[in-house]
């Protein structure tokens, strides 16, 4: 149990535990082991609002006075969801769909306070150069992609993919950090600045 009305970021990504900080606010961590499975029928800005929802309120459930921050991302191409992939077979042809054309990056953030709840997402449209299979085996082999949506990190080597985006960048990278802190605001939440 952590002391009341802090702030706890329900998840367990370095990015997005690095975009608080970066913001010198403090909080604390505790990821969720929130159910990821999704209807594949939904609608992608559905699917990552209630994947968000689930990890924000499972960490409500044990801390019901803090600040609960859940967050999901997915890339979302030709109407398939690109999550995480789950080989470098499925990084690989993730990355090769992806080669020459605009995809869109989906984030949902559920913030969840004492009775009051907020949920929204953010969309960023993103442009990769066309890619060679060399170009997309180095990238694989860097080790970057596998724990990521769509196989690639915009934040690390994989910006070297990008060749155009519209929207927040951090959207893509895991937490459209500013809407997010304006939220927070919204429902009452402290910042230092
Ligand atoms: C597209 C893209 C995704 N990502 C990351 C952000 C997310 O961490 C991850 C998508 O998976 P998520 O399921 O949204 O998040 P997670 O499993 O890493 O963490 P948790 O569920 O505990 O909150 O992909 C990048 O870091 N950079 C990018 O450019």
């Amino acid at each position: 149990m952590f002391k009341e009305k802090n702030l706890i970021l329900a998840s367990s990504s370095p990015r997005r535990k690095a975009l608080l900080e970066d913001l010198h606010i403090s909080f604390e961590v505790s990821s969720s082991d929130a159910d990821e499975s999704f209807d594949k029928s939904l609608a992608p800005e559905e699917i990552v609002m209630e994947l968000a929802r689930r990890k924000a309120d499972a960490v409500l459930k044990a801390n019901p006075k803090s600040y609960c921050l859940g967050a999901d991302t997915i890339v979302y191409h030709n109407g398939n969801v690109l999550g995480k992939p789950a080989s470098r077979e499925e990084a690989f042809q993730s990355l090769k769909g992806l080669s020459g054309v605009w995809h869109a990056v989906y984030t949902g953030v559920s913030i969840a306070a004492d009775g009051k709840h907020t949920v929204f997402y953010e969309k960023t449209n993103v442009l990769f150069w066309e890619l060679t299979d060399e170009e997309i085996n180095a990238y694989l082999d860097t080790g970057e992609p596998f724990d990521k949506a769509g196989a690639y990190g915009i934040q690390g080597v994989g910006r070297l993919l990008v060749k155009e985006i519209k929207g927040d960048y951090f959207t893509v990278v895991g937490l459209p950090i500013s809407r997010t802190i304006r939220e927070l605001r919204a429902l009452g939440f402290n910042m230092p600045h």
